[in-house]
């Protein structure tokens, strides 16, 4: 049954391709060359230390970096570099801290990520023109399934600056997905939260990509990454170093070196280390 879902994953034409994406900065390249696609009904992770290039990439997706080199495609198509046209392609992201419109309410904010769906366009829904008027009915209930679907509904009239931080970060992905997305960008969706919260997230991320919307997804809690995600890409110094499922990341050598900075054995500083461990455990001893 796996196998047979795998196939079919494999199979299908990728939402996205990231062809041979580097992003200089100066002097610094961010990222090198990095590849990758996702395929309808995946959630794909992107993991790697601190300053990784992460970020970058996701910004490179999204239009907000034209790539120095490089090209990005959603659905054979390659990508405007503008994020307001990414957006109307069909892919939606959420950022690393939370960024919604705090006097309105949590439906207005669903309602303005609704603006790339409906012709009135974002300053009509602001200011609540005539051709808004004839199209917010239709526009509200989409709004309200995504409140329902987030389990935001009984809220919808609050602010969004007084939800708690776990539901505000709910709101953003309500609001990414109004646009009806058919690639949905995480960047860090569960940090800051507790763990009831993160699970929730997981949940949600999983119907999400039961609705149809793959996900790609940047996260730094490993549980959540390799519970959730088929496929996971690492990132160290901007390039790809690994990439396969939870569990092939999850062992590799390379990777558990680099994220969670353990030394191989033989590997210069290994010696130096244990050294230092003996002496931490002697000085433990000595103190009982
Ligand atoms: N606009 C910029 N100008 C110059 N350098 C930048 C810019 N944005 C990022 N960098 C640098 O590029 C590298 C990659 O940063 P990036 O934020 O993409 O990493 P990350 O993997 O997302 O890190 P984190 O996990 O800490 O969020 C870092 O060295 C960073 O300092």
């Amino acid at each position: 049954m796996t196998d047979m879902t795998t196939t079919t994953v494999a199979q299908a034409a990728p939402v996205l391709t990231a062809t041979g994406v580097t992003m200089r900065f100066g002097g610094l390249t961010a990222v090198r060359s990095v590849d990758l696609d996702v395929h309808p009904g995946e959630i794909v992770g992107l993991i790697g230390p601190n300053g990784a290039g992460k970020t970058t990439f996701f910004n490179c997706l999204t239009g907000l970096y034209v790539p120095t080199e490089g090209r990005v495609a959603y659905r054979g198509t390659v990508l405007p570099p503008k994020p307001h046209l990414v957006t109307q392609a069909g892919i939606a992201r959420t950022f690393q801290n939370i960024r919604l419109f705090a006097n309105m309410t949590v439906l207005e904010n669903v309602l303005v990520g609704r603006h790339t769906r409906t012709k009135e366009g974002l300053w009509s829904a602001l200011l609540r023109g005539p051709g808004f008027k004839r199209a917010e009915a239709a526009s509200k209930a989409r709004a309200m399934e995504l409140l329902e679907f987030t389990g935001l509904a009984a809220k919808a009239d609050h602010l969004s600056r007084n939800l708690p931080y776990g539901e505000q970060r709910k709101l953003e992905i309500a609001r990414a997905l109004a646009s009806d997305p058919g690639l949905l960008l995480l960047d860090e969706p569960t940090a800051g939260m507790n763990p009831q919260e993160t699970r929730a997230t997981e949940e949600l991320v999983f119907a999400i990509r039961d609705t149809g919307t793959a996900v790609l997804v940047i996260e730094h809690d490993m549980r959540f990454i390799f519970n959730l995600c088929d496929r996971v890409a690492v990132l160290v110094q901007g390039e790809k170093l690994v990439e396969g499922s939870s569990d092939v990341v999850q062992s590799d050598e390379r990777v558990i070196a680099a994220y969670l900075g353990t030394p191989f054995e033989g590997e210069p500083g290994a010696e130096e280390a244990a050294a230092v461990e003996a002496a931490e455990a002697r000085t433990e001893e000595d103190g009982q």
